[in-house]
């Protein structure tokens, strides 16, 4: 049997604290992994101590996930280079726009043939263009990137109610070894090995609960919330046929195509749905129509250090539909973009459904 495999966890936040219980419980049990999981903890301070002080000494993770605790084997460490040196799976988890920073400091630190796991749901924007975030780190690292995403409300998880879940991986193997790594009882994985279409869900379905939330503020019904819903998952699913249908990463011809199957998986619908009702980009929407703050007040105020990917993703969504001219196939997310950043009346947001291109 090949050496036990060692993790670390990049990301410390609602959803990488309530993963690591997952993780963490796993390596402990199963012989194909080392014990200790290393945690990257973005370090700050907690009521006068450090965050990793606290992980490390009453396990439990105070600001992000609080009430739960964390296994004991699941180390948090400040240097994000000391956390992944050393390992063979890195897990990444970790709010959309700090991605490039960390594998600033992770080139040429790494073990060359690690693997990776993505959970990040947004997209990159640099001079390039939008990108997904898996194929980032496969450019900045070199190394396999898979991904997870679900309808997994971290709260929900953390709290072991039971729900599903979708690794998307590049390889057959390394997508099972991935899942013995995450699986437990009451959180069950599919593995496919359509990727590309599982981390696009995860990233645009955000987009959609923030409509979900505008419509929530205007008093609209369950009607309405369902439209949102539905015609996102329309866009949701042009946008993946439009951009990615025949690209994997590094740009070569993905020989099957994205799957239509692949949306009717957890990331898919499942994680439209849970997003449009309980999420935080659907509660801070619904404020945004509500109390007239911006986006950035809201998340200052409601999320206590937490971050929403909607409006920024729909940001740089909409910078490659104006790219690409095709804004007048993608209304429902060009709206979002405009109502959020541009002032556009949210009251606007029902004709921009009355009129979506699905009803001509
Ligand atoms: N929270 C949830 O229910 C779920 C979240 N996700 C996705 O997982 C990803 C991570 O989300 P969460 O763990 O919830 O994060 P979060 O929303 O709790 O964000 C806080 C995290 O950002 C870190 N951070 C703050 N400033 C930083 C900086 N300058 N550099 C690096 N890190 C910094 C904090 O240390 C903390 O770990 C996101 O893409 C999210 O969409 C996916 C499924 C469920
Ligand atoms: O991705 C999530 C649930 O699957 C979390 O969504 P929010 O970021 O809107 O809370």
């Amino acid at each position: 049997m090949s050496a036990p495999k060692k993790i670390a966890i990049i990301g410390s936040g609602n959803w990488g604290s309530a993963i690591g219980k997952i993780i963490g419980k796993n390596a402990a049990q199963l012989d194909q992994f080392e014990t200790q999981v290393n945690m990257w903890v973005f370090e700050e301070m907690v009521d006068g101590r450090k965050l990793t002080e606290i992980i490390n000494n009453d396990h439990e993770n105070v600001k992000y996930l609080p009430g739960h605790k964390l296994p004991e084997n699941i180390v948090a460490i400040p240097d994000v280079v000391e956390a992944c040196m050393s390992a063979d799976i890195h897990v990444w988890v970790l709010p959309h726009q700090f991605v490039r920073g960390v594998c600033q400091k992770l080139k040429g630190n790494i073990k060359p043939d690690a693997i990776a796991l993505s959970l990040i749901k947004g997209l990159d924007e640099s001079k390039t263009g939008v990108d997904l975030i898996s194929n980032v780190i496969n450019k900045e690292l070199g190394v396999e990137v898979n991904v997870l995403m679900g309808a997994n409300l971290a709260k929900e998880v953390a709290n072991g109610h039971f729900c599903e879940t979708t690794i998307g991986c590049r390889n057959e193997a390394n997508g099972q070894m991935l899942k013995e790594m995450v699986q437990a009882d009451n959180f069950r994985v599919v593995v496919v090995e359509d990727a590309t279409t599982v981390e696009i869900c995860g990233a645009l379905k955000n987009i959609v609960a923030t409509g979900a939330g505008f419509v929530d503020g205007l008093g609209m019904g369950d009607n309405t919330k369902a439209a949102v819903i539905r015609l996102g998952l329309m866009e949701m699913v042009k946008f993946t046929e439009t951009f990615y249908q025949s690209l994997q990463p590094g740009g070569s011809k993905n020989p099957q195509g994205s799957q239509t199957s692949t949306f009717l998986e957890s990331c898919g619908i499942a994680d439209l749905v849970t997003t449009c009702y309980g999420g935080r980009n659907r509660r801070v929407a619904e404020a945004f129509v509500t109390s007239g703050k911006t986006i950035d007040e809201l998340e200052q105020e409601m999320l206590n250090g937490q971050k929403i990917q909607g409006p920024p993703t729909a940001k740089e969504v909409y910078h490659l539909l104006t790219e690409k001219k095709c804004e007048d196939q993608f209304p429902l997310f060009v709206a979002i973009h405009k109502i959020c950043y541009e002032g556009m009346p949210v009251k606007d947001f029902i004709g921009c459904l009355k009129n979506h291109p699905e009803h001509m």
